[in-house]
């Protein structure tokens, strides 16, 4: 996948099942949106396929979407529109009825039935997440893209958003997310991918990464005491910072 001549991702390939959470980790620049964006269908890769739960996104793009459900770093809904808009808006984008009672029960889930008329922007972070993911899966997709989701939130809502990953897996979605929280993959990961320079580096489960490169020197160098995946995610990635 290209920027003009810069090729931001090459050959990088994994599979998710339904119930199951991957996370896509790598330094800055690594190729994480992008790969993302690739799956979402905004930007097309030069070659390879990527197929949403057997839609082709290149070729079956309706079908693709209609099977992902996407949550972005930055929730960007229209700030004067209140929640109750926004969810009609999303739900009938996506052909799911929802009575004003079934909306106030979904709001009341997720603790915001008392802000039904509340404009997007004066909603907290916290809240404009928490809504942001709920329409996210609104269609009850067969993929959920989650970039960066605890980005800027405070550990109860982080807590809070982990419990809500939990019950998509339990309810058989797929979802990838990207992070730069290791405490969040020991959290939420099933299996995670390591990319960086738009390749893949290593992938697995927490446990088997840490198990594999336990006694690499460069692993061994940076540990204080007992192997983190801290270390082996900077030891395979380098410990320079990006820009
Ligand atoms: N719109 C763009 N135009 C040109 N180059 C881009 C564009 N978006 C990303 N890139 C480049 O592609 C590479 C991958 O960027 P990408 O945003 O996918 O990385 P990332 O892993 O998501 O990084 P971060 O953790 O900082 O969000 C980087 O070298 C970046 O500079």
């Amino acid at each position: 996948m290209r920027y003009g001549s810069h090729i931001a991702v090459d050959q990088v390939g994994f599979h998710v099942e339904r119930g199951e959470v991957v996370g896509l980790l790598g330094p800055n620049g690594a190729g994480k949106t992008s790969t993302l964006s690739a799956i979402e269908g905004l930007i097309t890769p030069a070659h390879g396929t990527i197929t949403v739960d057997g839609a082709d996104v290149a070729r079956q793009p309706i079908e693709a979407n209609a099977r992902l459900g996407v949550h972005l770093q930055a929730s960007s809904f229209q700030a004067e529109l209140s929640i109750e808009q926004i969810v009609r808006l999303y739900a009938g984008l996506y052909g799911v009825r929802l009575s004003h009672g079934q909306i106030t029960d979904r709001m009341r889930d997720i603790g915001l039935a008392g802000e039904l008329g509340k404009p997007f922007k004066k909603l907290s972070g916290g809240q404009q997440q928490r809504l942001s993911l709920f329409i996210a899966v609104i269609h009850q997709p067969s993929l959920l893209l989650l970039d960066e989701p605890t980005a800027g939130l405070d550990p109860q809502s982080r807590r809070q958003l982990w419990q809500r990953v939990d019950q998509f897996r339990a309810d058989g979605s797929g979802i990838v997310l990207t992070t730069h929280s290791m405490e969040e993959v020991q959290a939420v990961c099933d299996r995670i991918v390591i990319i960086d320079h738009g390749r893949v580096l290593a992938t697995g489960t927490p446990a088997d990464l840490i198990a594999a490169h336990r006694d690499d020197r460069r692993v061994r160098d940076l540990a204080h005491g007992e192997v983190t995946l801290d270390d082996v995610f900077i030891a395979l990635t380098g410990a320079q910072t990006r820009d």
